[in-house]
Order: structure tokens, then C-alpha cells, then sequence
């Protein structure tokens, strides 16, 4: 995850202040759409952008309380994300103590990138298996970011899609990313005062896998070839690709189809956002959404 920061009252800080202000935004609006104190579980993801989602939900819950001293349960993504639940006062529950035959009412979370299909990369800030695991549980899943993540394609602004790996396996799982076709992966390692790999919150490295940006089906429907030759991928085939790579726990590439169109067919979540909300340098937000259904 990058942060900028600069000297208060500098440009540098006015820019930073701006993208938190469009974070809000969107969190706030995103709550207002999706989420209510009717819902008994709520999915709460892992980053900078997911603080104010919380604080929007808490915002809701002081007017709304739930009735008859009902609690609504929130489910983390990990270690930060259990943080955040704690300390807005909300009620946290395991995902593994999830009643076997219950759907999240909704999740939300951060994303790094996302393409007009609403595919997204996700992992910046070395979560993405327990993020991917509560989307694909969730009814419907909801994209929360500053107007820097909104791109047509994948791997426009934000250059590499993060992958979990065994630690044993990270070397060779670098060879195979390098056949085909990524651009000198790195395996990510702490910058400030610890050396050594980030660990995720299961103990596995993250590698950061640079590749040309991504084609959306639209492309391939187009006519071009997103098969992976010369390197040139579309979303869903390169995510299998990755994933079938032994030593690989996630990709960070969520994408197929979204919660309702894996409801209408018969299915549970999906691991496509329902919509993205992304807050803008002029204080508007903007939303890309899949039609729900009828
Ligand atoms: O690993 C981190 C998660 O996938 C985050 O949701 C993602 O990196 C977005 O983070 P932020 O809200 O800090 O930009």
C-alpha cells in the first residue's frame, strides 16, 4: 500500500487530504446504497479506504440502531480489518464461526484497481485470500476507492497484481509467472525498519507480478487475443493461469461473475464487486454497477 505524505499546509499534503476526502465520499455513499440496520452480517475488508466505510456504518448505526437490541455481526479480512470492527465499537465475527448455510448481507471493501467490467486488483496492502474468501460469501459485494483506481483496464496505474504464495514455493512460482509473460516479478519485502518478506495474515509471501495491462472481454469479444501469447492477457484467463500454479494460495485478481449473477444461477457469491464507488478530485463520486436483478 503506498502513502504519500508532505509537510501540513504544503501541496503535497493538500493532495493527500483530497484523496482521503474522496475516500470518504465514496464509503459514505456506497454505505448509503447498500447497507442498513435491518442486516444481521456484514463483510468489512482490509485498507486505508475501508476505515471509512466503517465510520459510515457506525454514522448509520447511531441514527438507525438495530431494533430490539439486535446485533449485527461483522466479519473480518484479517488482522487490520478485525482492528478497525473493534474499534468502532461494531461486534466482530470469525469467518469460520459463520453459521454453515448463512450469506453476508453484503461485504465492502477496498480495491487497487478496477476495470469498466469491474474486474479487480486487489493484495496492495498483502491482503487478498481472506478478502476473496468474504466476497464470494457475501449476497453482494461492494467496491469502495479514491478516483486513482478507476481505469477501463487492469494494470493502467496500479503496475502489478499481488499473489499469495507458500513461502517454499516462491522462487519457483516467480520462474512460472516469468514463462508467462510477467515483467520481472518481485517478492514483496518490507521497506522501513524490519527486513525480510511481508507475511500475510496466513504466514505466505506476496509476490507482485507486473504484466501488459489486461484485456477486458469486451476486448476479446473485439477480436483481440487475450490467450496469454506475447504476453498479453485478458482478466479471467490470466487469474486461472496464475491460480493453477502449484504453491499459489490466491491471486489477486477478482473476477467472473459477480454475487448476482452467481445467485441467479442457482450459486452462492461472486468474486466481482456488484458496483465500485469511486471518490472524485471535485467531491462527486462516481459508480460503476452490474444491473441487479429484477
Ligand atoms: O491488501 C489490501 C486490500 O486488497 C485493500 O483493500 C486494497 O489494497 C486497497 O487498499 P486501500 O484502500 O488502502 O487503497
Amino acid at each position: 500500500m503506498s502513502v504519500t505524505t508532505g509537510a501540513p499546509g504544503s501541496s503535497a499534503a493538500a493532495a493527500v487530504d483530497m484523496i482521503e476526502q474522496a475516500k470518504r465520499k465514496a464509503a459514505y455513499r456506497a454505505v448509503a446504497d447498500h447497507f442498513n440496520s435491518e442486516m444481521q452480517f456484514v463483510g468489512i475488508g482490509s485498507g486505508s479506504t475501508i476505515i471509512y466505510g466503517v465510520e459510515a456504518i457506525k454514522d448509520c448505526l447511531a441514527k438507525n440502531p438495530p431494533k430490539n437490541g439486535r446485533y449485527i455481526f461483522f466479519v473480518p479480512t484479517g488482522f487490520q480489518s478485525r482492528k478497525v470492527i473493534e474499534q468502532a465499537g461494531l461486534m466482530p465475527m470469525g469467518f469460520d464461526s459463520l453459521p454453515e448455510n448463512v450469506m453476508l448481507d453484503v461485504a465492502f471493501d477496498g480495491a487497487d484497481e478496477v476495470d469498466d467490467d469491474l474486474n479487480c486488483i486487489k493484495g496492495g496492502g498483502a491482503c487478498l485470500f481472506q478478502e476473496k474468501l468474504v466476497a464470494t460469501r457475501a449476497k453482494k459485494f461492494v467496491c469502495i476507492a479514491d478516483y486513482r483506481k478507476n481505469q477501463t483496464r487492469l494494470i493502467t496505474k496500479w503496475p502489478s497484481i499481488p499473489i499469495e504464495v507458500a513461502p517454499i514455493a516462491h522462487a519457483t512460482v516467480m520462474r512460472q509467472l516469468k514463462l508467462i509473460g510477467s515483467i520481472e516479478p518481485v517478492l514483496r519485502e518490507h521497506t522501513l525498519a524490519k527486513t525480510g518478506p511481508v507475511q500475510t495474515d496466513q504466514g505466505f509471501y506476496i509476490i507482485d507480478a507486473p504484466f501488459k495491462p489486461l484485456l477486458t472481454l469486451d476486448d476479446v469479444k473485439n477480436g483481440k487475443d487475450g490467450s496469454g501469447k506475447d504476453g498479453q492477457w485478458e482478466v479471467t484467463a490470466l487469474a486461472h493461469k496464475i491460480k493453477s500454479i502449484s504453491g499459489v494460495l490466491e491471486v489477486g485478481l477478482f473476477f467472473g461473475p459477480n454475487g448476482y449473477e452467481v445467485q441467479a444461477a442457482g450459486g452462492q457469491g461472486g468474486q466481482k464487486p456488484v458496483a465500485a464507488y469511486f471518490g472524485n478530485e471535485d467531491g462527486s463520486v462516481s459508480v460503476k454497477q452490474a444491473q441487479p436483478p429484477k
